[in-house]
């Protein structure tokens, strides 16, 4: 059976490194057959057309169809896992959030359109099977890992306040479905440690995005780990240069964006596709034994003290398609005042977000 995954902006730059990968089965694995449906609006159908001749052309035995369409309706028609990415970018000089007046209205949009068209709606199975589902949920991945199995991955910046837009806009999707993209994040600052410590990035595990997709999210090395040439040690210890781990480190991962921007002239695309990659394939596949990544997701019930009704970046680790924050890392005061201001960013975009919407 193909599953059927939609991309939005699939005529953009993030768009056309990740169908590849996608389309080659990097994502949802090398024996899963795809449908890849792209959407865009209406002035880029032409460029969709061109994406389409080379997606073909790439010759892809996964690959079963590939439907390019302006329409949401046929875009979210009966999808497994949806990633939306189309949006505007910044430019330099813009901070993130500067983006929220052009695209929150995107996303509240498409989470309406989610809520309409996406497959496997609890509310279209009978009001039986309803009951049976709500009493397993608390113990069950079932209930969500097959029968409500699309996933929502928010790409679109400022992406943590975008998705939280889309959720509240598709009241029938579990929340626990939307998550936002802080992975490239997360790459980066575990590329940063790998490079300082002179090991592959593969090597490095355990870094913490903490809060907003901005240049207040604090990537947190305190609970990471790196295996040194086979022995493991916290980061603390491998790195030996608190004042770079508190100043430099930190600073380049919240910049990295901005300063990709001043060199490229665009934003990250090539890194961004990659983060993508993972996110989605931790998701459908699981994290590994022991080790945790970061993801923007819901932040209800969490045991950081971090206010409920935000995306939020956490340390996860997933199972059966399920995600669950870590819990209980002890948090020293630097930490805590670093989460705590990212935190307030997120509140006031949410109310920025929603002012802007409700006019
Ligand atoms: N969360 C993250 O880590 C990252 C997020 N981004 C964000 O991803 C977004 C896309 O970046 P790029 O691909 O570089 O931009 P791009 O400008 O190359 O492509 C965006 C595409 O989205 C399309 N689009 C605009 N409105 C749309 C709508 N309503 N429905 C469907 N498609 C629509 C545009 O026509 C365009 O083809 C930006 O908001 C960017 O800031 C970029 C890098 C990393
Ligand atoms: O910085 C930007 O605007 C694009 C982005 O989100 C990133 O590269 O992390």
């Amino acid at each position: 059976e193909p599953i059927r995954v939609v991309v939005t902006g699939a005529a953009g730059q993030i768009a056309y490194s990740l169908l590849y990968s996608i389309a080659k089965g990097d994502v949802f694995g090398k024996d899963q057959p795809i449908i890849l449906v792209l959407l865009d609006i209406p002035p880029m159908l032409p460029v969709l057309d061109g994406v389409v001749m080379e997606l073909q052309d790439c010759a892809l035995p996964l690959l079963r169809e590939v439907i390019p369409t302006d329409e949401v309706e046929v875009g979210f028609k009966d999808i497994d896992a949806a990633i939306l990415v189309g949006s505007m970018p910044r430019k330099e000089g813009m901070e993130r959030k500067d983006l929220l007046k052009a695209n929150v209205a995107i996303f509240k949009t498409q989470g309406a359109a989610l809520d309409k068209y996406a497959k496997k709606t609890v509310k279209q199975l009978s009001s039986n099977l309803q009951r049976i589902f709500r009493e397993e949920k608390s113990k069950s991945f079932w209930y969500k890992g097959h029968h409500v199995s699309r996933q929502v991955l928010v790409v679109g910046n400022p992406a943590n306040t975008n998705c939280l837009i889309a959720s509240k806009s598709a009241p029938s999707i579990p929340k626990e479905n939307f998550s936002c993209l802080t992975r490239l994040d997360h790459n980066r600052a575990s590329s940063q440690v790998a490079i300082r410590c002179g090991v592959s990035s593969d090597k490095v595990k355990n870094v913490i995005i903490w809060g907003n997709h901005s240049s207040t999210q604090y990537p947190d090395v305190h609970h990471a780990k790196v295996d040194l040439h086979g022995a493991e040690m916290g980061v603390y210890e491998a790195v030996k240069d608190e004042a770079w781990l508190r100043g430099d480190f930190i600073s380049t991962v919240q910049l990295r964006g901005a300063a990709v921007i001043k060199s490229r002239k665009l934003s990250s695309a090539m890194s961004a596709a990659k983060a993508i990659c993972d996110h989605m394939r931790d998701i459908w596949f699981g994290t590994k034994e022991g080790e945790f990544i970061s993801m923007g997701v819901y932040a209800a019930g969490n045991s950081y003290g971090v206010p409920e009704d935000l995306i939020y970046s956490f340390p996860v680790q997933i199972k059966n398609k399920t995600w669950k924050i870590v819990d209980g890392l002890p948090i020293n005061d630097f930490s805590r005042a670093k989460m705590d201001a990212t935190a307030a960013e997120l509140v006031e975009e949410r109310d920025t977000a929603l002012d802007f919407l409700s006019q």
